[in-house]
């Protein structure tokens, strides 16, 4: 085994979390080594998660565009769409987002060892590759950013050709005419997108009363709405009993005594951390029921100099945030200041429409006793909106009704993921630069989308004013 010492930071995962610190680290002037057991740096973010299914809902989208457009109408048939294809293309965008990452770590001097690491100490990390080689990293702290799997209960057989998670759904190799969504999380609801995009059908199961019950219940309604109207069939409070594989289809039979059939079965119902086999044992930590860490404000485990950020942590489990997480972290291990938190997080789900929010709902204000007023803009009234065809959507500002504070930003439809941007900037400023009045104020291009935020504003104060 080779000894490599002298390290000041040894992360294990290239994922958003893994590479931010390390960038961070490096710029910093550690001495900053990486570890991933594949060969492609990116994580699991860039290979199966946020980057793939991002690529496929864009082409989907332009699939369901040319069938609202006259001139292309006819050309595409949605069903005619293989999955195979998508999948290629969507494979060019990861091909280049491992290429500017790879950048990343060569223009930093980051070393990067491709192999498993395991813990072996507080300040020691072994790595081991496929070829049978071993390296002993010596450091002064070690960060694990080995982020998140699809959770996989034991009586689901996943290696059945026909049931699929969100890693091996990128390798399915036909295209189903009716699939079954079992778990409408965020990964759930996503995927029903783009399956109802290409004309199949798709049985959505819910163990949850409400679709995405973290919205402000208006946006999670029109999700609904809209998932239904584009053909899917959403199944509330039930959960599965048996779930049976055989070579045309799979059987679901859900606990209220229903039985589904499709030709195939995405299961989305939740993640897990991925801390088996990274030598916890060896320093004394252990991960909760979900194979998360728990970790202090610094994003320190209960080892000292043994940091984690990402998906590991559990909440919120996104690559937004655990860039940011990595980021602080090698800030604070850096200059042994105060560590940055990641909070505020803003919501960005990517289906079709796709919705955006950040800050309160009004559920949590109305429990709070607040005093808030609502301003609304609906999409299909902006030029912008109108002119691109994309009319389905609104935007929602809460504010308070005496300090005009904006207090919650909820958007759904074309652009909501950017849109919801210029509102968080306004919420972020301290008090009493954070005021609903700033969208009525200033001056926005015509015709933008962005001016959906000069309606809704216009229409909340009104209301207050009544
Ligand atoms: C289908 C899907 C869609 C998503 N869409 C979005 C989205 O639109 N927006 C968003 O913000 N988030 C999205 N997410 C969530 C996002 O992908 C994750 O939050 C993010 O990837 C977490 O980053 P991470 O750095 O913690 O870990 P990961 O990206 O999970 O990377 C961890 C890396 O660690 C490596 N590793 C693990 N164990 C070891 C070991 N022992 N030794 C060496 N290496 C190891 C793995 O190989 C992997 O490369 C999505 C997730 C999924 C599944
Ligand atoms: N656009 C986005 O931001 C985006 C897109 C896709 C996924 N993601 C992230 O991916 C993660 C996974 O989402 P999801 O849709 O699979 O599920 P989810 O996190 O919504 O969970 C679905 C259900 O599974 C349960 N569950 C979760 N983990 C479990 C575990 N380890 N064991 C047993 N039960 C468990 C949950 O309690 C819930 O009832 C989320 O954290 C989400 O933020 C984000």
């Amino acid at each position: 085994m080779d000894i490599s010492s002298g390290w000041d930071l040894v992360v294990l995962g290239s994922g958003p979390a893994g590479e931010a610190a390390a960038m961070q680290a490096a710029k910093g002037g550690l001495r900053v080594a990486v570890i991933d057991r594949r060969e492609q740096l990116g994580g699991n973010c860039t290979h199966w998660g946020t980057i793939p299914s991002k690529a496929l809902r864009h082409q989907v989208r332009q699939v369901i565009r040319s069938q609202r457009n006259p001139l292309l109408r006819g050309l595409i048939n949605p069903r005619q769409v293989r999955w195979q294809d998508l999948i290629q293309r969507s494979g060019e965008v990861v091909d280049s987002q491992v290429q500017v990452r790879g950048d990343f770590y060569i223009r930093n001097r980051v070393r990067v060892f491709a192999g498993r690491g395991e813990i072996q100490s507080p300040g020691e990390v072994r790595v081991d590759d496929d070829a049978g080689r071993q390296w002993l990293l010596r450091t002064r702290h070690i960060l694990i950013a080995t982020g998140s799997r699809p959770y996989h209960p034991e009586d689901v057989d996943f290696d059945h050709p026909r049931i699929y998670d969100s890693d091996t759904l990128l390798r399915m190799n036909h295209t189903p005419r009716h699939i079954l969504v079992y778990g409408a999380g965020v990964i759930g609801c996503e995927y029903t997108s783009i399956f109802t995009g290409l004309g199949m059908r798709v049985d959505l199961i819910n163990s949850r009363q409400h679709l995405l019950d973290f919205l402000d219940t208006e946006i999670s309604d029109a999700l609904s709405y809209h998932l239904r109207e584009q053909g899917a069939t959403i199944r509330h409070s039930e959960q599965y009993s048996k779930l049976v594989a055989d070579d045309d289809g799979v059987t679901l039979e859900l606990q209220s005594g229903k039985r589904l059939r499709a030709d195939a079965l995405l299961w989305s119902n939740g993640r897990s951390g991925n801390t088996q086999n990274i030598g916890l044992e060896n320093i004394g930590l252990e991960a909760n029921s979900r194979g998360q860490l728990a970790v202090d404000e610094r994003y320190q485990t209960a080892v000292e100099g043994v940091y984690a950020v990402g998906d590991v942590v559990g909440w919120p489990s996104l690559a937004s945030a655990s860039y940011d997480q990595g980021r602080f972290c090698a800030a604070g291990i850096v200059d042994g200041g105060p560590v940055k938190q990641v909070t505020d997080v803003p919501t960005g789900i990517y289906t079709i429409p796709g919705i955006s929010s950040v800050g309160r709902t009004e559920q949590e204000l109305t429990e709070a006793r607040v005093p808030y007023e609502v301003g609304q803009a609906f999409f299909k009234n902006l030029a912008r909106a109108q002119i691109t065809g994309e009319r389905v959507g609104m935007l929602k500002l809460l504010f308070h009704r005496d300090t005009l504070e904006v207090l919650g930003i909820h958007c759904f439809g074309y652009q909501a993921m950017e849109i919801v941007h210029v509102g968080q900037a306004v919420m972020r400023q301290p008090s009493p630069n954070n005021t609903i009045n700033y969208f009525i104020d200033t001056t926005f291009n015509y015709p933008t989308m962005a001016e959906a935020y000069r309606v809704a504003a216009i229409n909340g104060v009104n209301r207050v004013r009544r």
